[in-house]
Formats: C-alpha cells, sequence, structure tokens
C-alpha cells in the first residue's frame, strides 16, 4: 500500500506554517484526509493541531537551555536526536492509509537545506525504508524577495541546494504573491518565476546608474550600499550563473490566503508524487516472487 506526503521546506518567515494550515484547511474542504507532522522544534501556535509533533520528542528551547547552544546549533541537535529515535515517526506512520497525505512542517534554518547531512537521512527513511511514503518537497521562497534581487538569487540558490541534495520530486514555490501584486510588472515576474540570471546583470546596472545619478554621496559608506560593493556584485553574479548552469529552479505562485491558488499547488504536488511513482523500476524482490510463484503454480 502506498502513502504520499509533501515536505514544505524554506527560509525562515517563507509562510510554510501557513501553506500547511491552508492546505490541510483545503484537503478538509475537499473531504480528503490529512496527517499533520510538525517537524519544527521551536513551533508554538498551529492553526491545526499536529497528529505528530517534534516537541513530544525533543524542543528547542530545551537543547538550548541544557546544552547551551544557539538556536541554529539546537535545531540540528534536535534533528539528530530525531534521526537516533526514527520509531517517534515509524510507528504512528504505519498506520497511515493511502488516501491521506501527509504533510510535514519543516523548520526555516537554511543550513538544513544547504550543506548539513541530515534531512536526506531523513526522506531516505520516509521514501525508501518500511514507510515507502511517495513524497513531493514543496520548497517555499518568498515573493517580496523579488524587489532585492541578491536576495532573491540567494534564496534561489537556497532551493536549488534542497533539490540537488534530496534528490526527490520537488516544487519551488514563491510565497506571499498577494504582496507582489501591482508592484512587479507581468513580464518582469515571468523572468523571477522562471529565474532569469540577467535580471543580476541589470540589477547592478541600475545601482550603478543611481550611483551616477546621484548628486550628493556625502558618506562613502552609503556609495558602497548603494553599489553593494565590486566584490558583492561578483560574487551575485557568480550566484545568478551557477543557477542558470543548472538551468532547474523555476517558481509556482502562491497566495495562500485564496483557496484556488493552494488547490493549484496541491495538484502539482499530487501530479509530481503520481509521475514519480509511475516511473519508479519495479523492485526486482516482487519480480522474483512472482517468477516464483508462476514456477510453483505450473
Ligand atoms: N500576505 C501574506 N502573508 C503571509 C502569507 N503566508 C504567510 N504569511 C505571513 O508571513 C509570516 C510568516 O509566516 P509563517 O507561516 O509563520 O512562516 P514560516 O515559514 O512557517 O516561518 P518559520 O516557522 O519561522 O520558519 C506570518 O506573519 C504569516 O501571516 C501569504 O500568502 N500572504
Amino acid at each position: 500500500m502506498s502513502k504520499f506526503g509533501t515536505l514544505v521546506m524554506g527560509p525562515a518567515g517563507a509562510g510554510k506554517s501557513t501553506f500547511c494550515a491552508a492546505l490541510i484547511q483545503h484537503l478538509q474542504n475537499n473531504k480528503r484526509p490529512c496527517f499533520y507532522v510538525n517537524l519544527d522544534p521551536a513551533a508554538e501556535d498551529f492553526a491545526f493541531e499536529p497528529d505528530i509533533d517534534i516537541k513530544d520528542l525533543i524542543s528547542l528551547e530545551d537543547v538550548m537551555d541544557e546544552m547551551s547552544l544557539g538556536p541554529n546549533g539546537g535545531l540540528i541537535y534536535c534533528f539528530e536526536f530525531l534521526l537516533e529515535n526514527l520509531d517517534f515517526l515509524t510507528e504512528p506512520l504505519s498506520d497511515v492509509t493511502e488516501d491521506y497525505l501527509i504533510v510535514f512542517d519543516m523548520p526555516g534554518q537554511i543550513e538544513l537545506y544547504t550543506h548539513v547531512p541530515i534531512l536526506p537521512e531523513l526522506v531516505k527513511h520516509l521514501m525508501r525504508g518500511n514507510l515507502n511514503i511517495n513524497m513531493c518537497a514543496a520548497y517555499l521562497l518568498e515573493s517580496t524577495f523579488v524587489i532585492d534581487r541578491p536576495k532573491f538569487f540567494a534564496g534561489t540558490l537556497s532551493a536549488m541546494s534542497a533539490m540537488l541534495m534530496l534528490e526527490m520530486p520537488h516544487i519551488n514555490i514563491l510565497s506571499k504573491m498577494d504582496l507582489v501584486k501591482g508592484q512587479v510588472a507581468k513580464r518582469d515576474l515571468k523572468r523571477f518565476l522562471n529565474v532569469d540570471a540577467d535580471l543580476i546583470d541589470e540589477d547592478t546596472e541600475r545601482k550603478s546608474t543611481i550611483k551616477e545619478g546621484s548628486k550628493r554621496i556625502e558618506d562613502p559608506g552609503a556609495t558602497e550600499n548603494i553599489m553593494g560593493g565590486e566584490s558583492f556584485n561578483r560574487l551575485n553574479k557568480a550566484v545568478a550563473q551557477l543557477i542558470d548552469d543548472f538551468s532547474m529552479v523555476s517558481f509556482l505562485k502562491l497566495n495562500a490566503q485564496d483557496e484556488d491558488s493552494v488547490g493549484a499547488i496541491l495538484s502539482y504536488i499530487d501530479d509530481a508524487i503520481q509521475y514519480h511513482e509511475s516511473q519508479e523500476p519495479k523492485e526486482p524482490k516482487d519480480m522474483d516472487t512472482g517468477m516464483m510463484e508462476g514456477a510453483m503454480d505450473g
């Protein structure tokens, strides 16, 4: 029997918990059951009570107090502890049936998605082990980043890093689209959704025009701020180039306050899961068993 799930990821404040709540509401409205797993050991207020809450295993606050760790080190400790106690997830998830969508609400610490090799192990356990959950990652990035292009490209790089690291069906989402409506021309928005690396060059040119056109810059630091600094520009260009070379990130739009928008994202998640499931090679073990059964029948 297959199980289905989505791993909702992204930097702090990207709108993960809001999206999870909107998704659960949408599923309920459509009479589709949902199983909600909170994996953020610092999360406090929930619109829907989680069916599994990592805080029942370990809380970030306790770890920070007892181990004298900061929020980022504490989070890594919590996840390492979770990996040592995977039964905490396995047991309740074993009984979830295929009509459910399992929604995993993840923390916002960016190192989880960039270089710490914890999530690949967790995903392997969920997708490959006895649980055998068919999953799609949903990586959220805040759409207001489009007004700060270096920030947008840095966020896009973190999304790409998660895609490469986790090797699972994956969609990227620009969240809070209601906040950018009207502020970015449609043509420009398309270039953000399909991640056009030229956007960063144009940004540097735009900032240099501002600098040259500016008659009264009294503080040299102010010039540095406007320009971002030559090395900062080069770094941003390299990041944009890297994203362009891989050519694997594009974004879907989400406004969590609009149910149609949430429903559209759910369709993408369902499609990605189904497509991946249809491409999965058959287990050689099954074939062996089938052949043996056939032989015995004969
Ligand atoms: N306008 C608008 N605000 C949103 C939307 N989604 C989330 N927000 C707001 O953005 C803020 C952060 O949202 P959360 O859902 O807590 O973000 P998160 O990614 O779970 O945050 P962390 O748990 O800190 O990583 C909250 O104030 C939300 O109300 C949206 O679609 N539109």
